[in-house]
């Protein structure tokens, strides 16, 4: 699943990576780890500088005791007049006071070279300044001019993907955001950092809308009434087979309703699925009223203690007035619960641009996208929901009934980037 993308965006993250390092590696050339491409331990920085620290302190401490040793040694020299071992003690006391003033003068100049380059960022345009600040504060900062051919890539594999134009821009906008101009420390490896920046960004429009799904059925007035929306042959009977059967594993009945009353043998069909699964369905004759089905259907789930009423509908484009009157009219007969948008991810880019249609003609709650287990672009699950503002709450992943999965933003972003998913 999704393998076409996730492998392009692992390529991203190599070179968004090793443009990374490269700029490390500018940083200090002699420096065997950061030449390596491996990255500073800040932990190593921050030790050796307190060590360094360490010492100075206990230089000034050494230098305090021979002070003293000093005192008292001329208080003996005065009482004894022997005074080999206090010129040994009193020599070695003011090497130590010397070390020690080094010590602090070298920590004035580091601070003041500090201070200068804070002064400096804003007049130098250019990264040297910083990269040589970096280099002295064991921190680092990634350019923009670093990331912009792995983002250019990024884009361009993106787009290829299916992922819908402004879901792509949204992403990259989101990394350069997240990645750029940032001091990090050494101790962030650029991979995790390059790595975090991607799975945020991803993160990000993948999640629009989500909502707990479980909650808002268990706190629904039975029964629940879900309509199903979205163009024929995409898989939305079989999803609203898929959908009774979810509802079974969880202890709740159901019955399905044809509101595709349009379409020559979709009873057939329908009526299929309800006997494979046991389930009751609901049926008028083709050309009848779809919302005067979905009713008898609710009137059904009534007097029978139905829990959930899932309710096919035909699938007709939103240009087509005949989707808006009926689905306005079944808003008004009936008032279901949910409105879900079907399509199937190996759609793309189509079916991006159907979610948005349908949802502009008559707003829907969620999408379903089915063939999930076929679809190697992964645009469609990524862009979605940004474009309509509502989550993608299920995956359809194979054709047997138990093949739908609850669409998961974390899961998803899992999947494309993490090797063993
Ligand atoms: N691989 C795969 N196939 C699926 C999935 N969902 C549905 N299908 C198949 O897609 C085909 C079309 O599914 P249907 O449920 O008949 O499509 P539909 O949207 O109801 O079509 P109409 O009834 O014509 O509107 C069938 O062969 C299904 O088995 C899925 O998640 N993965």
């Amino acid at each position: 699943m999704f393998d076409s993308l996730k492998e392009k965006l692992g390529s991203f993250r190599k070179d968004a990576e090793e443009a990374a390092e490269e700029n490390a590696e500018e940083l200090d050339p002699e420096d065997a780890d950061v030449a390596d491409g491996e990255v500073v331990d800040a932990a190593d920085v921050d030790g050796d500088e307190t060590a360094a620290g360490g010492e100075a302190t206990d230089d000034v401490t050494a230098s305090t005791d021979a002070a003293t040793a000093v005192d008292d040694a001329d208080t003996v020299d005065a009482d004894t007049g022997t005074s080999d071992a206090d010129a040994v003690g009193a020599t070695d006391a003011e090497t130590v006071d010397a070390d020690a003033a080094d010590a602090s003068a070298a920590a004035v100049d580091a601070d003041a070279d500090d201070d200068d380059t804070d002064d400096d960022e804003s007049s130098k345009s250019t990264g040297f300044a910083r990269k040589a600040k970096s280099l002295a504060t064991g921190k680092f900062v990634i350019e923009e001019e670093d990331l912009e051919g792995p983002l250019q890539e990024l884009e361009i594999a993106l787009l290829s993907s299916d992922v819908e134009m402004g879901v792509a821009q949204q992403i990259l906008d989101n990394i350069r955001e997240d990645l750029v101009g940032e001091t990090r420390k050494f101790t962030e490896s650029t991979g995790s950092v390059v790595e975090e920046a991607l799975r945020n960004a991803l993160y990000d429009v993948i999640s629009v809308g989500q909502f707990d799904f479980e909650q808002r059925v268990a706190e629904a007035d039975k029964p629940l009434v879900i309509i199903f929306t979205g163009v024929n042959g995409v898989g939305k009977t079989t999803s609203i087979a898929k959908m009774a059967r979810y509802f079974e594993e969880r202890g709740m009945s159901s019955v399905l309703a044809n509101g595709d009353t349009y379409r020559a043998g979709a009873n057939e069909q329908i009526r299929e699925h309800a006997n494979a699964l046991g389930k009751k369905l609901i049926a008028h004759e083709q050309g009848g009223d779809p919302a005067a089905v979905i009713y008898d259907a609710v009137e059904y789930a009534n007097a029978n203690d139905v829990d959930v009423v899932l309710g096919d509908t035909a699938g007709r484009l939103h240009t087509n007035e005949g989707l808006m009157d009926q689905l306005e009219k079944i808003g008004r007969v009936v008032g279901p619960d949910m409105t879900l948008f079907v399509d199937e991810a190996v759609a793309g880019q189509d079916a991006v641009q159907r979610a948005k249609q349908f949802n502009d003609a008559a707003e829907i709650d969620g999408a379903i996208l089915t063939k999930a287990d076929a679809d190697s672009n992964g645009g469609a699950a990524i862009s979605v929901a940004h474009v309509t503002g509502k989550p993608i709450l299920f995956l359809g992943v194979g054709q047997g009934y138990d093949h739908l999965e609850r669409f998961d933003p974390d899961r998803m972003v899992d999947r494309l980037l993490d090797d063993d998913e």
